[in-house]
């Protein structure tokens, strides 16, 4: 129905949607984003949780702005938490806060992000990697809208809309017993699904002309294009670090161009000149799994199995540590596979 009422042009709905997409700073709500889009105008102005689903660097923080940003909620700040960036017991703090004294190095009362959030949005990115002593916390501040700080007496009211993503697939969790199946249901009201930038082509003209412009004015340098067999390359690259990867790989290219236009692309593992011919048949009867697995060996040999930090394979791949090693144990990369 979505795509129908879409493609018929229906002029208010197109204006709604340009507008809550442009909210997010998001480019390709004409092609491949045409769905994803269409949800986030349809949500966007309720109070309902939602859940973005896809892979790293396609864009999940952006609807999660474009959603927050479009909402009645807009005037407050959205507050977001990594639920992957820290151990358990600090995420408990920093999700609910805490009252002075109540463990060792609490010297002060610190207010959690639910409250921060309170009458606007918790962003709970990297929902996947919560830890499983913190989903029941979690379940219950959700239920009962209330939260209770560590070591505190009484319970707080919340009144706080709720978006969480993940690059993993939850229900996959749910069976491995890794993510409690009540918690997943409680947050799988509105799904959106991001599409990987490498099964949507189309969009990648536009996207290049958005990183071009704005490299541009960050590197202030005069860059106006890029040469059509560089932007079919883009197209035919498999891009396992998605519109992140994109983006720094025009970053690099923008930085080298010595011309107003690109004229030549810089892949991160070298300039895959190879892959327009016979190559790309070998590429495209693998499945999408074994070339991401294939992709990210690649660039660990390459790096010296470095992962973190300067010239390590996260750098190069355009995602975070964590990110890369939770990709790496969901494809089954060892250091005895490269
Ligand atoms: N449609 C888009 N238009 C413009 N920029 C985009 C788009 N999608 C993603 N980006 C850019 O790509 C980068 C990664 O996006 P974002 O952080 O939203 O991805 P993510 O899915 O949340 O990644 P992760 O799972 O690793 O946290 C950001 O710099 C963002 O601005």
């Amino acid at each position: 129905m979505k795509s129908k009422l879409i493609k018929e042009g229906n002029p208010y709905l197109r204006q709604q949607i340009k507008k809550v997409l442009n909210e997010g700073d998001m480019v390709g709500h004409n092609g491949g984003l045409k769905d994803v889009a269409y949800l986030i105008s349809r949500v966007a102005d309720t109070d309902t949780t939602v859940l973005i689903l896809g892979e790293t660097g396609t864009g999940k923080e952006l609807v999660a702005k474009a959603l927050h940003n479009s909402s009645p909620r807009k005037d407050k700040l959205m507050i977001r938490v990594n639920c992957a960036a820290l151990p358990a017991t600090l995420i408990e703090s920093e999700l609910f806060g805490h009252e002075k004294g109540s463990f060792t190095g609490a010297t002060e009362r610190r207010i959690g992000k639910f409250e921060l959030a309170n009458n606007s949005t918790l962003f709970l990115d990297e929902i996947g990697e919560l830890a499983l002593e913190l989903q029941v916390k979690l379940l219950r501040a959700l239920q009962e809208k209330e939260i209770e700080r560590i070591g505190g007496k009484t319970v707080v009211k919340v009144n706080v809309r709720i978006i969480a993503a993940t690059n993993r697939d939850l229900l996959q969790e749910v069976q491995a017993g890794r993510f409690r199946s009540d918690l997943y249901y409680r947050l799988n009201v509105f799904p959106i699904s991001m599409p990987a930038l490498r099964d949507r082509a189309e969009d990648i003209p536009v996207l290049v002309a958005h990183f071009i412009n704005k490299l541009a004015q960050k590197l202030d340098k005069k860059i106006t294009g890029i040469a059509p067999e560089e932007l079919n390359k883009l197209k035919l690259y498999n891009w396992p670090g998605n519109v992140r990867e994109l983006e720094h790989v025009m970053e690099r290219s923008a930085i080298m161009a010595t011309d107003y236009t690109i004229r030549e692309i810089f892949l991160p593992d070298g300039n895959r000149k190879a892959m327009a011919n016979p190559a790309m048949q070998e590429f495209k009867t693998k499945s999408l799994e074994d070339s991401e697995r294939d992709h990210i060996r690649a660039v660990l040999t390459k790096c010296g199995g470095k992962v973190k930090g300067a010239g390590g394979a996260a750098e190069l791949l355009g995602v975070p540590p964590t990110t890369l090693h939770s990709k790496m144990k969901k494809l089954g990369i060892t250091k005895d596979t490269y």
